[in-house]
């Protein structure tokens, strides 16, 4: 991953929010990124509250300014999983080949993969990304749509243009 991004992580999970489990899904996160080169500016750990998750995405997003939100939690099928319509909530636009990936790339090894309701979007500057709670998923994940995040943010920041591969393609076509 590109040098330099920057990064929120918020843990959605009544038993991490309680003290009840340690958060090793929020550090798997962590250590991803951070070997990555990406910069972690903030972590909260909250319950599985709509609007106590909307109002972390929302200050990492408009306060903070982060490139980049990863929430680990509350994406299955749960009456307490609500991460997905919190995140519905407060982005702009979807970005649904992220989570398409990683349930495509994952359930081959993991087939509860497809029973994660993981949504991806942007407000702002800032792209969301949800990842399940279960550290094992959240590795997973990561390694399934990490090649991609770095072309993501850089887009969204406007420090690279929107050139794909057929663009290149065709450069190089062209030589
Ligand atoms: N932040 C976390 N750190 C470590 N393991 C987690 C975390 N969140 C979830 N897990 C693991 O993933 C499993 C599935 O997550 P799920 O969100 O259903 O957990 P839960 O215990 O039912 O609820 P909650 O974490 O909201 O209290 C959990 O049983 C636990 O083993
Ligand atoms: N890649 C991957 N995705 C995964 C898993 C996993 O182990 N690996 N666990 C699944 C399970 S068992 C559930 S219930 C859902 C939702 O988990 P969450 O509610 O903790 O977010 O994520 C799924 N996604």
């Amino acid at each position: 991953m590109s040098e330099g991004w920057t990064v929120a992580i918020v843990t959605c999970s009544d038993k991490g929010a309680k003290g009840e489990r340690p958060d090793t899904s929020g550090e798997v996160i962590r250590d991803y990124v951070t070997g990555r080169g990406m910069a972690v500016r903030g972590h909260r750990v909250v319950p599985d509250e709509r609007d106590q998750i909307e109002a972390a995405l929302v200050y990492y997003c408009d306060v903070e300014r982060v490139d980049l939100v990863l929430t680990t939690g509350g994406t299955g099928l749960g009456p307490r999983d609500v991460t997905p319509e919190a995140t519905l909530t407060v982005v702009e636009r979807l970005v649904p080949g992220i989570p398409e990936r990683m349930r495509a790339a994952t359930a081959a090894v993991t087939p509860t993969a497809i029973l994660s309701r993981s949504v991806a979007g942007i407000r702002g500057q800032t792209l969301i990304v949800n990842l399940p709670g279960n550290p094992k998923g959240v590795q997973e994940c990561l390694e399934a749509v990490g090649d991609v995040l770095p072309h993501a943010l850089g887009v969204l920041s406007g420090r690279v243009r929107d050139h794909g591969p057929v663009h290149h393609r065709h450069e190089e076509s062209k030589r």
